[in-house]
């Protein structure tokens, strides 16, 4: 059989499983809170055209609202400024959407911590057990906060000194991006930034390195915990919006079942 076939009789026969990482996209997906004076992005709004009626006898349809960054989304690293001269979201290259990407899981410390930050040294301490990061792979930052995604204030967290959401040193973020293979770094929170990253050196660190380097971001993701620390096969699918910063994205682990 081919290896293709073999992946399909994988999949009927659930040697390999399909989880599904994106959040559900619907007008309380809960969004970025930039503070005054910035511009803010939208939520989802669906606005019907037609539903089996006489603007429409047989077919239901939408125009959809929406934003770049809104729900589960993948950042092209045209977004930052740093990474002005790089990618928009179409130029990414297909063969980069399906890649390799490992776990790790520091979800007890953001449970205890919700400012919490990765180090190079967190970093280190999981290759030395699970190994290197994977070359052109994702580095997939799984802090727990999937379980607050329904709730808004809960997710983004903010009292009044801004936002309390885990994330990335700026130490940590510039050596991912520019001393290791990884394609990119996907979190479970609102962005790759952690909710007090405005206020770091340089602001938003992750965006600043990570997409300056010209590697990606993904952002909302859902399910980590059922993904294995190594060995899962991601596939993301943005929109290949011309001259688009980002996009909604489907994203989907492959993962040797049970
Ligand atoms: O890329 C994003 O969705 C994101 O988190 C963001 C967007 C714009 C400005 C700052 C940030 S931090
Ligand atoms: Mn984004």
């Amino acid at each position: 059989m081919s290896v293709l076939q073999d992946l399909l009789e994988a999949l009927r026969s659930r040697r390999v499983e399909v989880v599904d990482l994106t959040a559900p996209l619907h007008p309380g997906t809960p969004i970025l809170q930039l503070p005054e004076p910035f511009a803010n992005t939208i939520p989802l709004r669906l606005e019907e055209i037609s539903r089996y009626d006489d603007r429409g006898p047989a077919w239901y349809w939408n125009d959809i609202h929406t934003g770049e960054h809104t729900g589960t989304h993948f950042d092209a690293p045209v977004h930052w400024v740093t990474g002005r001269d790089g990618e928009d979201i179409s130029q990414v290259p297909a063969e980069r959407l399906v890649a390799p990407a490992v776990v790790l899981d520091f979800a007890a410390e953001s449970a205890k911590d919700p400012d919490f930050l990765l180090e190079i040294s967190h970093v280190r301490a999981w290759e030395a057990e699970h190994g290197p990061l994977p070359d052109g792979g994702w580095l997939l930052y799984r802090t727990g906060w999937d379980a607050r995604s329904e709730d808004a204030a809960q997710f983004l967290n903010a009292d009044e000194n801004g936002p309390h959401t885990p994330g990335i040193s700026a130490e940590c973020a510039r050596w991912l991006a520019e001393e290791t293979p990884i394609l990119g770094v996907g979190v479970e929170t609102v962005g790759t930034d952690a909710g007090g990253a405005h206020s770091f050196d340089p602001p938003f660190p992750c965006h600043s390195f990570l997409l300056g380097a010209g590697k990606y971001g993904l952002t909302q993701l859902q399910n980590l915990a059922r993904l294995p620390a190594t060995g899962a096969v991601v596939i993301t699918g943005p929109l290949p919006i011309v001259g688009g910063s980002g996009s909604p994205a489907r994203v989907l682990a492959l993962v040797e079942g049970e």
